[in-house]
């Protein structure tokens, strides 16, 4: 039985073929490459290139991948900055992917799918840490395509026999284990990859956005998840649909914040480089903090982080040293 990653030449699909493979599940991607990389997915695997928007495309993979037991649905824009100037863009590629996938599903008679929701859907929390129970109030057009996402599912799963998991995310960091795979996107904006491609000489400074939150040193809080935990909740995820596990929603987080000073600290300790970092204005639309409270996810899905900050950043400095230009 085949696993359909959808998004598998990205930086969170491609961990997730790789471990699927290692954990011996049979594999097939979809990717339409617009930010992904061909190269970060194995040459044995089935690689479809097409957009999951592209219903006469979609129906071909499904008739030729004739094996689906689940999808794996990692594919969207994910930018809050680029989504704030772009909506349509956003909406159509998020909301209009997914409408095909439910259709696929329906049609070809596929039960299950684990996709990729974002803590972006919360909004600024009224709480911390963040539970399953915490209202979702996106403040952005990105957060707002996932939540659009996540109702979908809701009433597709209402409307028939497909079930499915929708997982979101707290702040996703790190590489493979071996170095082979990891972040390469082509307009970095995340903490952790521009610290380190500092380190590396690429960037003179890290600008720090803001010291005035409601935090302890000032700088804002985030809660980071490392990639193979992360990608073991989708395993997880998927077993436990398989098993008749009813439709559900979880936050995934390792429910420890870091500040952005302290996850300096931790890459500058890991790299044994002085990174220097300079005090900048706030950056529009950022929380003070956002950490995730992953009981449930700990009671249903028996998954618990096993991968700290240092192990995170660890492997995220083996990747970026070894591919200073990416793929
Ligand atoms: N990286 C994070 O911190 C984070 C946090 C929360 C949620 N997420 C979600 O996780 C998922 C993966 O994120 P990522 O960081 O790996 O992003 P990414 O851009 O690296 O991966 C997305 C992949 O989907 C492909 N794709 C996009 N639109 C497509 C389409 N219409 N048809 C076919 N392929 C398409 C891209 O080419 C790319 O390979 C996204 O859904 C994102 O919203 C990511
Ligand atoms: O050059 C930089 C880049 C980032 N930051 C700060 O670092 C923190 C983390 O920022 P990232 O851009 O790395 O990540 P975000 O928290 O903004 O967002 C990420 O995590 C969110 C959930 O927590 C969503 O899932 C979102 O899709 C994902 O990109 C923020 O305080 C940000 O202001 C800096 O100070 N300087």
């Amino acid at each position: 039985m085949t696993v359909l990653v959808l998004g598998g030449a990205g930086y969170v699909g491609s961990h997730a073929v790789m471990m699927l493979q290692e954990k011996g599940y049979d594999v097939a991607v979809v990717d339409n490459l617009v930010t992904g990389h061909r190269k970060a997915v194995p040459d044995d695997v089935r690689f479809y290139e097409g957009d999951v928007r592209d219903r006469s495309f979609m129906e071909k993979v499904f008739t030729t991948e004739k094996k689906i037991e689940g999808l794996m649905h990692f594919c969207a824009y994910s930018l809050v900055g680029e989504s704030m100037e772009k909506p349509a863009m956003y909406f159509d590629n998020n909301v209009g992917g997914c409408i095909t996938i439910l259709e696929m599903m329906e049609e070809f008679n596929v039960k299950h799918i684990v996709f990729s929701s974002t803590a972006a859907t919360f909004g600024i929390p009224k709480e911390s840490p963040i539970s399953e129970r915490t209202p979702q109030a996106p403040i952005n057009p990105y957060g707002e395509s996932k939540l659009i996402m996540e109702k979908m599912m809701h009433w597709q799963s209402q409307a028939t026999e497909m079930t499915y998991v929708a997982l979101r995310y707290f702040n996703v960091a790190g590489a493979s284990n071996d170095g082979h795979i990891g972040e390469a996107h082509k307009n970095e904006t995340h903490l952790i990859p521009i610290i380190l491609q500092v380190a590396l000489g690429q960037r003179e400074t890290i600008t720090i956005y803001g010291d005035d939150y409601n935090t302890p040193d000032g700088t804002c809080v985030r809660d980071y998840i490392d990639m193979e935990d992360l990608i073991n909740a989708h395993i997880k995820a998927l077993e436990y649909l398989k098993a008749g596990g009813k439709s559900d929603q979880f936050n995934l987080g390792s429910s420890k914040g870091y500040s952005n000073l302290e996850v300096l600290e931790t890459a500058r300790k890991v790299t044994q480089k002085e990174i220097p970092s300079q005090m900048g204005a706030r950056r529009p639309g950022d929380p003070d903090s956002l950490v995730a409270d992953s009981t449930k996810a700990g009671e249903i899905l028996d998954w618990h982080v096993e991968n700290d900050l240092e192990h995170i950043i660890k492997n995220a400095w083996n990747w970026h040293s070894g591919h200073p230009n990416g793929y």
